[in-house]
């Protein structure tokens, strides 16, 4: 009987017989090796991936690698015990990590089981790794099973790792030794292992998805029956009901949302979709399913639909920036004449105080209003990926990129605006690009020669002190000067004085719209109390309070007990009694009144008492003309 290592050599000097003796897995692969041109002389995976892009490939698979990385440091000592190697390849066949003895590791890499390597069948012949991603099974394969010379002393096992929910193939992993340390174990631990993976992430993905709903629940601007929400894998996760019917009526599958089928309008797909973060990562992205467009025109197909607007559009869309204390009406007047005038514009204030509120306002109110709204957070992704996601990369830019490249949020902005919030965490190379796009008017993807004209009005936004940021060396001048043409810079929420009283009942009202639950607006106390904090989270902090203290209330309106103790803590007015209950203005007066006395009328530590600047204590002053006794 002849041996497997007679058969492959019949088959690879093209003797296209039968072989016998090879188990059939094994001869279907060889097959298809030769089929592809794999060389059966090969000594070694190729490398396909350099330093940098590796780094991107291993970003891309941070949930993949997170999850494995318990997992393979568990079987360590296994795995040092019998001189064997643990293997972790992401879906492409691409090594991403490896751990295990340190020997075999060294001899791994003769073979390039490292990472960067490609171990696809159609790179690397018959092996554990590509044979198991080509069957969508667990392999085991023996020395000479494996297609190219070089690997035939090693024995490899491997299952693929499968998404817990549609069962794609999210990677690979792999136990490799040389053929004499391999045993029979292996492929069982492997199929464990990659199973114990799977669970780890199928329970970081339902944590995920209750921070995605939890992030979209809090979110008053989106329409919750006409949303589709997607998690950060693409997949539909909550599709309101509104929205249901209506993709119905378009003849649109609702469970095929947002997985790019070619079927799909553009809006609907997951590149198009507004992403949603928690703590600077991506956990989601939502799309609204536009409304009134019952059926599609006889015979058009779903993807010539226009895009939704985001949400239904107020008369006045500056009627959606609630707040007119002096320094919003500036800041709002400023705004309503830049929307006209087709510059960029600079928004800079600490974070939540509604820089993407205006940023929005300013679009809807331009020219560009019909257009899209694409905004990217600049200090939420890593370089590389922020490089592809504004300005997009072409087919074959690197491996694992998409078959025809893709458009980058530029071009999807085209015709609409880009806002670029935190624009002040962008790396230099980036700015360096960026200004050319903004001068030449023209995208080039990344891994490309040619340009493509985009006409996009650039709104950016910046906690940080930009020109102190350009004086250090951070932040180019040029690019400062292009898009600070114009700026406004939006006051600290303490600064709004009677804002915060508006923008509580404005919160309390949607909350419990959204809810469903009947509230009257928050009592005077309450008010008052919330009048007094510092507010460091700004409008999204008061937003937070609100909401909360919303949906935990039994009683018909917030209370000032229902609000957390930290509010308005050192400064809270003293207790009225229900006879002599004070409106909020005067409250306000009493306040200042015992504050000032009790610092002898200095104003600078009136003004940290009552944890307001001092600029807004003056202005609190002027409108309820409060004067220093004798003064
Ligand atoms: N004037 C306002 N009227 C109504 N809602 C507001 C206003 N300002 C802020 N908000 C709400 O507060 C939250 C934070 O606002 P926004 O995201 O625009 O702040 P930001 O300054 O862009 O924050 P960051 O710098 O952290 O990105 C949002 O939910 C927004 O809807």
């Amino acid at each position: 009987m002849p041996s497997v290592f007679d058969a492959w050599e019949t088959l690879v000097t093209g003797d296209a017989r039968a072989v016998a003796g090879v188990r059939d897995l094994v001869e279907n692969s060889w097959r298809r090796c030769l089929k592809t041109g794999v060389d059966p002389a090969g000594r070694e995976a190729p490398l396909v991936c350099s330093e940098d892009r590796l780094g991107l490939r291993r970003e891309r698979a941070e949930d993949l690698r997170g999850a494995a990385a318990p997992v393979m440091g568990d079987a360590r000592a296994f795995l040092a015990e019998t001189g064997t190697m643990m293997v972790l390849a992401d879906p492409d066949g691409v090594v991403l990590d490896v751990e295990g003895d340190g020997r075999t590791r060294d001899r791994g890499e003769v073979i390039r089981l490292m990472p960067g390597a490609d171990w696809t069948e159609t790179a690397s012949g018959t092996n554990a790794i590509g044979t198991a991603l080509a069957l969508g099974a667990p392999v085991q394969i023996h020395a000479v099973e494996h297609f190219c010379a070089g690997i035939k002393q090693w024995t490899c096992s491997a299952a693929v790792i499968r998404d817990p929910v549609d069962r794609t193939a999210l990677g690979v992993l792999d136990i490799s030794g040389l053929s004499g340390a391999h045993n029979a174990h292996c492929l069982a631990l492997a199929v464990t292992a990659a199973g114990r993976i799977e669970g780890r992430i199928a329970k970081r993905d339902l944590n995920l998805r209750a921070r995605l709903i939890e992030a979209v629940l809090s979110e008053e601007r989106w329409p919750m029956d006409r949303l589709v929400v997607f998690d950060h894998r693409g997949r539909p996760v909550r599709i309101g009901d509104r929205a249901r019917r209506l993709l119905k009526e378009m003849a649109l599958d609702p469970a095929r949302t947002g997985t790019g089928g070619a079927a799909l309008p553009d809006w609907l797909k997951i590149e198009a979709a507004e992403p949603v973060f928690d703590a600077a990562r991506r956990i989601g992205a939502v799309c609204v399913v536009p409304q009134g467009r019952p059926h599609l025109p006889g015979g058009a197909r779903a993807r010539d639909l226009t895009p939704p607007p985001i949400c239904e559009r107020p008369a006045d869309p500056f009627d959606e920036v609630i707040g007119d204390s002096p320094p919003m009406i500036k800041a709002k007047a400023t705004a309503r004449r830049l929307a006209g005038v087709e510059v960029p514009v600079l928004l800079t204030g600490p974070t939540g105080t509604g820089k993407e509120v205006f940023a929005r306002a300013i679009h809807r109110a331009s020219a560009m209003g019909q257009g899209a709204f694409v905004a990217v957070n600049c200090g939420a992704l890593a370089r590389d990926l922020l490089a592809t996601e504004l300005f997009g990369y072409a087919e074959g830019a690197f491996t694992g990129a998409r078959k025809g490249g893709m458009a980058g949020k530029f071009e999807a902005a085209h015709d609409g605006t880009l806002f670029l919030d935190e624009i002040g965490e962008m790396p230099a190379e980036l700015q360096a690009h960026l200004l050319r796009v903004l001068e030449q008017g023209a995208v080039v993807r990344v891994g490309e020669a040619h340009e493509r004209p985009v006409r996009v009005r650039l709104i950016a936004a910046t906690h940080r002190d930009l020109p102190a940021e350009v004086a250090a060396g951070r932040f180019r001048a040029d690019l400062y000067f292009r898009i600070a043409v114009t700026a406004i810079t939006l006051p600290p929420l303490a600064e709004r004085g009677p804002d915060i009283a508006r923008l509580a009942c404005h919160f309390a009202a949607s909350a419990a719209r959204r809810h469903g639950l009947v509230r009257h607006p928050p009592a005077d106390e309450a008010l008052a109390r919330l009048a007094t904090h510092d507010w460091p989270g700004n409008v999204r902090e008061l937003r937070n309070v609100i909401e909360q203290a919303t949906i935990l209330t039994l009683a018909d309106r917030i209370e000032a007990a229902d609000l957390p103790a930290t509010i308005g803590a050192g400064h809270v007015l003293r207790p009225q009694p229900a006879e002599t209950a004070v409106s909020l203005d005067e409250a306000e007066v009493q306040a200042i009144l015992a504050a000032a006395t009790e610092t002898g009328w200095n104003l600078a530590a009136t003004a940290r008492r009552l944890g307001i600047a001092k600029s807004t204590l003056y202005e609190k002053l002027r409108r309820h003309g409060i004067r220093r006794p004798g003064g």
